[in-house]
């Protein structure tokens, strides 16, 4: 009997140029997603889970592909996916990547990166084999851009830019951020920075708020203690998705996906959300947002500041250039995107795919066709 086959994954005119299915080692199966390489050599981290699909791996290659064009970097997007579980120490796992890697050794248009369940560790491994990974240990000439605070610093910038746009004034600015991790610690340090009033801060178990402003080196000392953000004395703690609907002038999402829905976006009363987060909120959101007049900065050009830092290190530049690049690139991203918005009138959406499309179509242009 013929075993069925069934395509769960749609191709379009953008990609994906390829998809590859691959058995690095028994009871270890990945797949590659190369979504795009018109820019040149796809960028995209390695995500290890044994609740990883092929759509999800698709949809995230597609993703990267439209950040890395938006970012103006000369990279394509890729994604692959590693079905096994976690290593329970949480210790590398050295043989696995080791095979990964000689499994891909052949894709020389695909540049993994660490994603969910690797990290700098597993990027060293398929490194030594390949000779060919991003996201790398200090010491093999990776800038350590989650410690860093790439993609934070990213977000400020875009901030920096609406309020050159004079569409926030950062003084005293309201600012609420769901998720305290490598991401939501830099976008409250290096906004409080700037001047602005973090009120409330999320992370998986709770939250805390105080309305006049919270102390951010105190609450950074608790997060450094091991401490959730709700053991906090300096505020006090409400239920974690309480904050969300707090009023503000910025609202970061910092967490994890789909967090607003059409059924909930209605209640944000914030006047800006940035999307520290991927896909944060459905399109059904965004179009709520867009209507009641809330600017809402999507991912794939707030939260790039992690590739920029990424291709850089790829490109053998330093820390310097790489926070240089990430501020150029969202500040200029940011200003267009506002532009497009109101010249258009078109969501913020559209406006970051039109930008992300059109440097991809050009591209094409000079590619061979025969
Ligand atoms: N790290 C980067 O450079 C980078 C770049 C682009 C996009 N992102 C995206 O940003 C998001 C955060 O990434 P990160 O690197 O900071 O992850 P992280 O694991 O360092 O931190 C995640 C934080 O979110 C908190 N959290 C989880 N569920 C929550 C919930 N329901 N409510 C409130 N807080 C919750 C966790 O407790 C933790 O504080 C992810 O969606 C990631 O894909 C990260």
């Amino acid at each position: 009997m013929q075993p069925e086959i069934r395509a769960a994954w749609y191709a379009d005119e953008l990609g994906p140029a390829k998809v590859v299915f691959l058995r690095p080692m028994p009871r270890m199966a990945a797949v590659v997603v190369v979504d795009n390489v018109a820019l040149g050599p796809a960028i995209g981290g390695v995500r290890l889970s044994p609740a990883v699909s092929v759509a999800e791996v698709s949809r995230l290659a597609r993703a990267m592909t439209l950040k890395n064009a938006a970012a103006g970097l000369p990279h394509g997007g890729g994604k692959s996916g590693i079905y096994l579980a976690p290593s329970m120490d949480g210790a590398p796992r050295e043989r696995e990547m080791r095979a990964f890697a000689r499994a891909i050794e052949q894709l020389t248009d695909y540049i993994p990166g660490p994603d969910m369940g690797t990290d700098e560790g597993c990027m060293a491994f398929v490194h030594d084999e390949i000779g060919r990974a991003v996201g790398l240990p200090s010491v093999l000439g990776g800038i350590p851009l989650d410690e860093l605070g790439a993609t934070g610093y990213g977000l400020a910038c875009c901030v920096d830019a609406l309020a050159a746009d004079k569409l926030i004034d950062l003084a005293g600015a309201r600012v609420v951020v769901q998720g305290f991790g490598a991401v939501g610690t830099h976008v409250v340090m290096n906004l409080a920075g700037r001047g602005a009033r973090v009120i409330a801060v999320s992370d998986a178990e709770g939250a805390v708020h105080r309305e006049e402003g919270l102390d951010v080196e105190a609450l950074l000392a608790t997060k450094r203690a091991g401490k959730p953000v709700s053991a906090f004395p300096g505020g006090r703690a409400v239920d974690r998705d309480d904050i969300l609907w707090l009023e503000c002038e910025l609202l970061v999402p910092a967490a994890g996906p789909d967090v607003f829905t059409e059924r909930n976006a209605s209640r944000v009363q914030a006047k800006v959300v940035l999307q520290g987060a991927n896909i944060p909120a459905t399109p059904e959101a965004e179009r709520i947002f867009h209507k009641r007049g809330v600017l809402c900065l999507p991912d794939i050009i707030a939260n790039a500041g992690g590739v920029i830092c990424a291709a850089m290190e790829y490109a053998g530049g330093t820390r310097a250039q790489a926070f240089a690049a990430i501020e150029e690139k969202l500040h200029a991203n940011t200003a267009e995107l506002v532009d497009r918005v109101s010249a258009d009138g078109v969501l913020p959406r559209q406006a970051a795919g039109a930008m992300a499309v059109g440097r991809l179509h050009t591209a094409a242009g000079y590619r061979r066709h025969f």
